[in-house]
Formats: structure tokens, C-alpha cells, sequence
């Protein structure tokens, strides 16, 4: 993976939903690469966040990548709406949906970025049929449904294999992660072999600016990239 193509993603999740809109600027002009959009319908995960109508404002203001991750039971039943909406990539859980395949299938139909996600106990196989179809793995570091949890551990092995097998199969996926990174375990996270960071807490707590580019710091150097 080139350099530049490491990725921050924060996590609008965490912002103060009364000043989303500066919130979204603020880390736009600090250089993030992603917006991470956390859609919870209270079936799938306990939590219920937003939908495509709070996607279709920041839309009209921002021209970030919209990274929208769908914690929502069948999720087939919306893609169209978030695409409308304004996302550039759709994430689904494999685990939410009856039909996999058919999910990744519409989502590149519909000329968008298809992601899948796998929970913290799902385990890679559930991606062997998949691969060729999408471009990028969520990996879960926490249960989905809550911001601010901490990160497990568990995750990091997972990263590294399948950052193995993507290399042996020269598959050009990105793996993301998500849940509980911050300033103190990204190093990890990116050694593991993460490309795309979801940070929501780590981001919008304190100085955002300031924040981001840390996050960015981190990433690794062109030196230090084989
Ligand atoms: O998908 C998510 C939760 O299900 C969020 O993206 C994630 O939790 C990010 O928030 P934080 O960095 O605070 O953990
Ligand atoms: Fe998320």
C-alpha cells in the first residue's frame, strides 16, 4: 500500500450533534480523509443513531468521502437511500445480512465502494467468498453499537491475518478498524496492517484539529513503508 493511502476516518458518532456541521469542518480542513457515519437501527446493534435524511444535509456541505457503515438488520432494504443520500462507500455487517453476495452485489450496481464488516467474534471465514467482490473489510475492535468502548485486543491478530492473506492472494482491499483507537494503540493498529482508522472519541473529544493531526502523525513514514 502507498503512503498516501493510509486513511483517517473520524467517527461523526462522537460529535456534538448540535454543531455537526462545524464539527465536520473543523476535520475536514485538518486534513482527515473519511467521514465515518455510524447508522444504528436499535435491531441490529441496541442503539439507534441517523439516518439517510441527517446524511443528505452533510452532503450538501461537505465533499469529504463519505465512509457510511450500516449497523442495520438486512440492509439491503436502504442501499438505495444512502446512495441518494450521498454515500461513497457502504459498509455492511456479513453478519445482518440473509443474502451476502446479493448485498455487496447491488452496492457496486449502485457505482459505490462496497465494504464488509466483521463483529469481534466472526471469524475471517466468513469473507472466503467474498473477496473478489469488495473493497474493504471493516474489522470490528469493539461490539458494534456504542462509541467510546475499549479496544479489544483480539482484534490485532485478526488484522494480521488477514492482511496475510490479502498479500498472498494479491487482493487490493483496504482493511479498516473500528472501535476504541486512540492516540495510545493506533501504533499497533497500523503495524497489525490496518489502511483506514475510524477514531469517533479519540477525535471529537478536546482538540479536534489538533487531534487529527496526531492521528496523522502516526501514520507510518515513506521510509518506513516496504
Ligand atoms: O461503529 C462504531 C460503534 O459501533 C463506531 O464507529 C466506533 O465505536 C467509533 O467510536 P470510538 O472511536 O469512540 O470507539
Ligand atoms: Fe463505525
Amino acid at each position: 500500500m502507498a503512503i498516501d493511502m493510509y486513511k483517517l476516518a473520524p467517527s461523526i458518532l462522537a460529535a456534538d450533534f448540535w454543531r455537526l456541521g462545524e464539527y465536520i469542518k473543523e476535520v475536514e480542513e485538518a486534513g482527515a480523509d473519511y467521514l465515518h457515519i455510524d447508522v444504528m437501527d436499535g435491531a441490529y446493534v441496541p442503539s439507534i443513531s441517523f439516518g439517510a435524511p441527517v446524511i443528505k444535509s452533510i452532503r450538501k456541505e461537505s465533499k469529504m468521502v463519505f465512509d457510511v457503515h450500516l449497523m442495520v438488520e438486512e440492509p439491503i432494504r436502504y442501499l438505495e437511500d444512502f446512495k441518494e443520500a450521498g454515500a461513497d462507500i457502504i459498509t455492511v455487517h456479513a453478519e445482518a445480512c440473509r443474502h451476502l453476495h446479493r448485498t455487496v452485489a447491488k452496492i457496486k450496481e449502485l457505482g459505490l465502494k462496497a465494504g464488509v464488516s466483521l463483529n469481534p467474534s466472526t471469524p475471517l471465514v466468513e469473507l472466503e467468498y467474498i473477496y473478489q467482490d469488495i473493497d474493504m473489510v471493516l474489522i470490528m475492535s469493539v461490539n458494534p453499537g456504542f462509541g467510546g468502548q475499549s479496544f479489544l485486543p483480539l482484534a490485532l491478530d485478526k488484522i494480521k491475518t488477514l492482511k496475510e492473506i490479502l498479500k498472498q492472494r494479491q487482493l487490493n482491499i483496504d482493511i479498516e478498524v473500528d472501535g476504541g483507537i486512540t492516540l495510545s494503540n493506533v501504533g499497533e493498529v497500523l503495524k497489525a496492517g490496518a489502511d483506514v482508522i475510524v477514531a469517533g472519541t479519540a477525535v471529537f473529544n478536546g482538540d479536534i484539529k489538533k487531534n487529527v493531526i496526531d492521528f496523522k502523525s502516526a501514520f507510518p513514514k515513506p521510509e518506513a513503508v516496504k
